[in-house]
């Protein structure tokens, strides 16, 4: 049997790594709590001001470090470092807000995009151009300042927007696609599309709904995306 022989260098220098790495984690998480602190505000100031909470719930993630590791594989970045990683994979913080409506989804990303410390890096409108299987929400990167001991650090947080009914869909491709290890039955998938279509109309009515039940006038559904809005 061969021993392994571990230097202190070594171990040290894995010590030294795994620092290094719980500190670029941690980055993410600020600007993560950036974020939530960002909506949990709207979201009060909308309560109290508009009688109204357009935000169902906020559900926030760090990229685990397996996740991260299968990610730079994927993406075939060959020699990772911190700086390789932090430009290439940018949704290593997440938060997903899911609203009542589609209105509200579109009024959430104006309302936080518009904020003079919040640059947006890029935007996929997947209400306005659903992909093939029926995904729909809208999604952005966008980065936020975090102050540190050490000064500002702009940190990329990736914001997905969606509707209930849109999450519930995800939520159960998500589960199916990791139930059949990626390679879903046909039948499957098409039935999937059409549940995502029974989904949309399902906002549709309800956005309808609640506009005849509290007197607002009703708006042509499907909006055109806001002009600052990149098409995917
Ligand atoms: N359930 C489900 N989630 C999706 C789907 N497409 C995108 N997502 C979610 O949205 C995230 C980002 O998707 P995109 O904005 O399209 O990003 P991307 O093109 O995959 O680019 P990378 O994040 O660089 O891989 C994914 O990590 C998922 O969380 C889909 O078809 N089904
Ligand atoms: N922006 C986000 N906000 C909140 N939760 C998210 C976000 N993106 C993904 N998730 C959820 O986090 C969980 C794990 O995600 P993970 O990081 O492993 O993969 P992913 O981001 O969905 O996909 P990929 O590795 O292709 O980017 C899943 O339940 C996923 O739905």
């Amino acid at each position: 049997m061969t021993s392994l022989q571990v230097t202190d260098d070594a171990i040290q220098q894995t010590r030294e790594l795994r620092d290094e790495f719980q500190r670029f984690l941690r980055e993410y998480e600020f600007g993560m709590r950036e974020v939530e602190t960002k909506i949990g505000i709207l979201r009060d100031e909308f309560t109290h001001h508009h009688a109204y909470n357009p935000i169902e719930h906020v559900k926030s993630r760090l990229k685990t470090p397996d996740s991260i590791v299968e990610k730079i594989a994927r993406k075939g970045i060959a020699e990772p470092d911190f700086e390789r990683i932090r430009s290439e994979i940018t949704d290593i913080a997440g938060v997903r807000v899911t609203c009542s409506f589609v209105a509200d989804v579109y009024r959430l990303f104006d309302l936080l995009t518009a904020q003079d410390d919040v640059t947006v890096v890029t935007v996929k409108d997947y209400i306005a151009n659903p992909k093939d299987n029926g995904y729909k929400s809208l999604h952005a990167i966008i980065e936020v300042p975090v102050f540190l001991s050490t000064g500002a650090l702009s940190v990329p947080v990736e914001v997905q927007f969606r509707t209930i009914a849109m999450d519930f869909w995800a939520s159960l491709e998500h589960k199916i696609y990791y139930k059949f290890s990626n390679q879903v039955p046909s039948h499957l998938v098409e039935s999937l599309t059409d549940a995502a279509e029974a989904a949309a109309e399902l906002d549709s009515r309800m956005e309808r709904l609640h506009r005849e039940a509290h007197g607002v006038p009703q708006r042509q559904l499907a909006p055109p995306p806001p002009p600052h809005v990149v098409q995917v």
